[in-house]
C-alpha cells in the first residue's frame, strides 16, 4: 500500500512565487485522483512536489510514512510528463523496457508487447521516436511508466497531444491497468471531461497559488461515455466549482 499525505504542503519560488499552499490532501492505494485547476495554478509543482523532485518550503509529503525517494529508489513510483521524453536511438520497445532496467527490475518482454498493444503501438515496436507522430511518442512514455508496475503514478498532462479520440480511447484502456495493482494514481489535467472520464475523485485546485478549493467524488461506473447525462451533470457541476473557484480569487486580489 503506497499512501500519499501532504500535510501543509506549501512551495515559493524565489521571494515572491508562491506556487503551492498549504496542501493538506491524502490519496489511497487503488484509487485515481485528478488535480484540476487553471493554467499556472500551481498543478505539476504540486505533482513534482509529491514525487520528490523538488522540496516543498514549508510541510511535509510522504509516501507509506517515508519521503517520496525511497520509494523511487525502489522504482516503485512512475511519472509520465506531457513531454515523452524518450531516447531517439533506442526502439520503441527498449523505450518502454528502459523503465524496468532503471528500475533494477528483471526484463519483461510480454508486458512491453502487452502494453505496447495496450496503448495502441502495436506494429511499432521497432521504430524509433523520430518515425512517431507526437501523440504516439506520449502513449509510448506512458506505457514506460507503467512498465515497472509501479504503486504510485503521477501523470502530468499525459495526454496533451492527443487528439480527442485516441484521448478517450486511452481513457477507457489505461485506468484499469493500473486499478488492477492497486496503484495510487494522479493526474494533473486542466480539462474538465478528462478529470471525469479518468478520476475516482477530482480536487480542484484555485488560480495560483494552488490551493484546495473542492474535493469531489466521481461515482460514475466505467467505463464512462462523456455524452451520458450523468457524465455531463457532473462535469457541468465541477466546470462550475472552478470558474467559482477563479472568481473567488479575482475579488480577493481586487480587495
Ligand atoms: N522552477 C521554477 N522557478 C520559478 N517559478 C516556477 C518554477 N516552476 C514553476 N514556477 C511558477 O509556479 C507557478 C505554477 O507553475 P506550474 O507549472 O506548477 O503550474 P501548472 O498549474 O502546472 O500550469 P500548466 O497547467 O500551465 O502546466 C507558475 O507561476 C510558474 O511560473
Amino acid at each position: 500500500m503506497a499512501e500519499i499525505a501532504c500535510t501543509g504542503v506549501s512551495k515559493l519560488y524565489g521571494d515572491s512565487i508562491l506556487a503551492v499552499d498549504g496542501i493538506d490532501l491524502t490519496f489511497v492505494s487503488g484509487r485515481t485522483t485528478a488535480l484540476l485547476g487553471p493554467s499556472g495554478c500551481g498543478k505539476s509543482t504540486l505533482l513534482r512536489l509529491i514525487a520528490g523532485l523538488e522540496e516543498p518550503t514549508a510541510g511535509t509529503v510522504s509516501i507509506a510514512g517515508d519521503p517520496p525517494a525511497a520509494l523511487c529508489r525502489r522504482g516503485g513510483l512512475s511519472i509520465a510528463f506531457q513531454d515523452p521524453c524518450l531516447l531517439p536511438w533506442l526502439t520503441v520497445a527498449r523505450n518502454v523496457a528502459l523503465g524496468r532496467k532503471l528500475a533494477r527490475q528483471a526484463p519483461d518482454p510480454q508486458r512491453v508487447d502487452q502494453l505496447i498493444n495496450l496503448v495502441g503501438l502495436g506494429g511499432f515496436q521497432n521504430a524509433r521516436p523520430a518515425a512517431l507522430s507526437g501523440g504516439m511518442r506520449q502513449r509510448a512514455a506512458i506505457a514506460r511508466a507503467l512498465i515497472t508496475r509501479p504503486q504510485v503514478l503521477l501523470l502530468d498532462e499525459p495526454f496533451g497531444a492527443l487528439d480527442a479520440l485516441t484521448r478517450r480511447q486511452l481513457a477507457q484502456d489505461l485506468p484499469p491497468l493500473w486499478q488492477e495493482q492497486d496503484a495510487t494514481a494522479l493526474l494533473v489535467t486542466h480539462s474538465v471531461d478528462e478529470a471525469v472520464m479518468l478520476a475516482d475523485r477530482i480536487v480542484v485546485l484555485s488560480p495560483r497559488p494552488a490551493r484546495v478549493i473542492a474535493d469531489l467524488a466521481v461515482p460514475l461506473p466505467r467505463p464512462r461515455d462523456p455524452e451520458t447525462p450523468a457524465f455531463r451533470r457532473l462535469a457541468g457541476d465541477v466546470l462550475a466549482v472552478l470558474a467559482r473557484g477563479g472568481e473567488q480569487a479575482q475579488s480577493l486580489a481586487a480587495q
